[in-house]
């Protein structure tokens, strides 16, 4: 069985975020599959290996991505460089809680990241977990996004678990077919696949939760459990069917990582064997802690949490 390590892969930016004060803004790093693997370091033993790829630049801010990911006790060993390109950028709005994003990524270091394949299969070599998500295919030219979808078939034959996030975001995408396409060819390798059904009802037209697990079933995914920013949490494959229906809701002050923080107190759990219901259990709670404040990475969170517990 590979090692006790997990890989994240794709594109972390420079994140802006309103401060308390108006008008103020505060600077932090933040991307979806940073945001879990971040998440995933706090909450699991230290004999677990969490190490982030991905490619940025040769400028002061590309510096303190690396720096800070070494900071926070994430491997960026598999960090590439791409001296004409610098990391990208995004803005959070909100609006009642809810949260909405401005880009400037269109030239990012992290398009390049599945450029060498010796580089990502070295990457992958023993790996127990691969994440990534729909935004790290999203960002990808299509070349790109074939090379890296079967780099991770490849690990996958040697034993890697690979899990995926759909995060569909549109504006990533030349248009939403091209989207849908390439999101359902990523279900083919999913061991487990998070969907957040708002997202999936929206752009596949499904009609509740359970019409989401069942297509991703079809497509090919081992297991399927569908975040519902609140409600009952269905989930189904290999591994478990049912539904969790007396989750406890939480008004946001800002939805920005719920998702991935779901998807990290979820993996923490389960990798520490607890059974489908307290890992499900396990995402909620740390990401209704979460949304309790602004920005993606919220250290109080997991602090939280833990005193619950
Ligand atoms: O939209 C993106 O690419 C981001 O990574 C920004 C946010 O951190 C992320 O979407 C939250 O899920």
């Amino acid at each position: 069985m590979p090692a006790q390590k997990i890989l994240s892969i794709g594109e972390a930016m420079v994140e802006l975020s309103q401060a308390d004060t108006e008008g103020l803004w505060q600077v932090g790093i933040a991307g979806d599959t940073l945001n879990t693997a971040w998440y995933l370091r706090r909450l699991l033993p230290k004999d677990w290996h969490v190490g982030y790829f991905t490619r940025v630049g040769s400028g002061e801010f590309s510096q303190k991505m690396v720096d800070f990911l070494t900071a926070e006790g994430i491997d960026a060993t598999h960090v590439g460089r791409d001296s004409r390109r610098e990391i990208g950028l995004y803005a959070i709005s909100l609006k009642d809680g809810e949260r909405s994003f401005s880009y400037w990524r269109d030239n990012s270091a992290a398009k390049g990241l599945a450029d060498d394949p010796t580089v990502l299969a070295e990457a992958l070599a023993d790996v127990r977990i691969a994440y990534l998500s729909g935004i790290t295919l999203a960002i990808l030219p299509d070349e790109a996004r074939t090379a890296l979808l079967q780099a991770l078939r490849e690990a996958r034959a040697k034993g890697t678990k690979i899990v995926f996030d759909p995060n569909l975001r549109p504006k990533l995408w030349p248009d939403t077919t091209t989207m849908c396409d390439r999101i359902e060819a990523a279900a083919t390798i999913s061991d487990l696949i998070l969907p957040s059904f708002d997202d999936e009802r929206e752009y596949f037209g499904d009609s509740d939760p359970k019409a989401t697990v069942s297509r991703y079933l079809k497509r090919g995914a081992g297991q399927v459990i569908v975040k519902a920013g609140g409600d009952a949490i269905r989930f189904g494959g290999s591994e478990g069917e049912g539904v969790l229906d007396d989750l406890e809701r939480e008004t946001p002050v800002d939805t920005t990582s719920a998702g991935d923080s779901f998807n990290a107190g979820y993996l923490a759990a389960k990798l520490q064997d607890a059974d489908i219901k307290a890992a499900i259990r396990a995402g909620h709670a740390l990401s209704r802690q979460v949304i309790r404040h602004r920005g993606a990475l919220v250290r109080e969170a997991v602090e939280a949490v833990r005193a619950e517990s």
